[in-house]
């Protein structure tokens, strides 16, 4: 509702009930700006097109706040993991400034911006091996060691059994190594998660089990932005739904 909201500028308006975030505007539940652990300032990004410039991210903002699961949605090429690059510092933007926890991610040293704020990308990167040295090794490069019951625990966590410790990555499937991906990257505690389609290749099991462990990680303090193509997905797991397209970002509450 617009009375609960803290007014910064006068260019925010409603579009079928959705807030949507046009030029110069910044719109938040007064009380949740302190919790914001993300904030987008007017950010666009432009790329050259083959008919000229191209601009996925037209003067957008946004809030991502704490224990919050957001699901991001929009058409296929409107810019959603161009939003994950600039989210993890892989690209800056043109205009505009983006702070985590206050501080524009410039200022960030990108090693620990993105233990922090973590990108589980839609094709897993596993360079080793066997699964049980990919869990290891994030970890072992901070000098940190990952115990054997704690990467059966991973492993449980996201429908994967003991017996995948030993499994080489080249013979699983892409569901699989997906799953592997993100069992890391809970071994990493992050702050935030950006998932990108997680459960894309999975079938309803695994995806609801997956599904629960990240609205488990969100229960325990965790943060998440996931971009998913469903919308009855969406509307299950969310506590907020994005939708970007044509530069611009609308958003809509739980039960909206
Ligand atoms: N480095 C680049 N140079 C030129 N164009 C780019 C570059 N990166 C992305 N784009 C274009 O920007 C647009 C947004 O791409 P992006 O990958 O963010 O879309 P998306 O919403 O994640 O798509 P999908 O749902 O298909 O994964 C696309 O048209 C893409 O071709």
């Amino acid at each position: 509702m617009l009375s609960i909201r803290h007014r910064i500028s006068v260019r925010c308006f409603f579009v079928r009930g959705k807030i949507v975030y046009g030029e110069g505007d910044v719109f938040m539940p007064s009380t949740e700006n302190s919790r914001a652990l993300i904030e987008l300032k007017h950010i666009t990004k432009t790329y050259p097109g083959e008919r000229g410039p191209f601009s996925p991210l037209r003067d957008v903002n946004a809030q991502v706040i704490k224990k919050r699961l957001v699901v991001l949605m929009g058409p296929s090429g409107t810019g959603k993991s161009t939003l994950f690059r600039l989210l993890n510092r892989l690209e800056d933007p043109d205009e505009g400034v983006i702070s985590y926890r206050g501080k524009p991610l410039k200022e960030w040293d990108p090693v620990r911006l993105r233990r922090e704020v973590h990108y589980v990308y839609q094709s897993p990167i596993l360079f080793l091996p066997t699964v049980e040295e990919n869990l290891a090794y994030p970890l072992y490069l901070q000098d940190k060691e990952l115990e054997r019951p704690e990467m059966i625990r991973l492993l449980q966590r996201v429908g994967l059994s003991r017996s995948y410790l030993h499994r080489f990555v080249d013979d699983l499937s892409g569901g699989e190594k997906q799953r592997v991906h993100l069992a890391r990257s809970f071994s990493l505690r992050p702050e935030i998660l950006l998932l990108d389609e997680p459960t894309a290749s999975l079938d309803e099991e695994s995806t609801e089990r997956i599904e629960k462990e990240v609205r488990d990680f969100c229960d325990r303090g965790g943060t998440v932005v996931w971009i998913s193509h469903l919308r009855k997905q969406a509307e299950r797991i969310a506590d907020e739904r994005w939708y970007l397209e044509n530069g611009k970002l609308t958003r809509e509450e739980k039960g909206e």
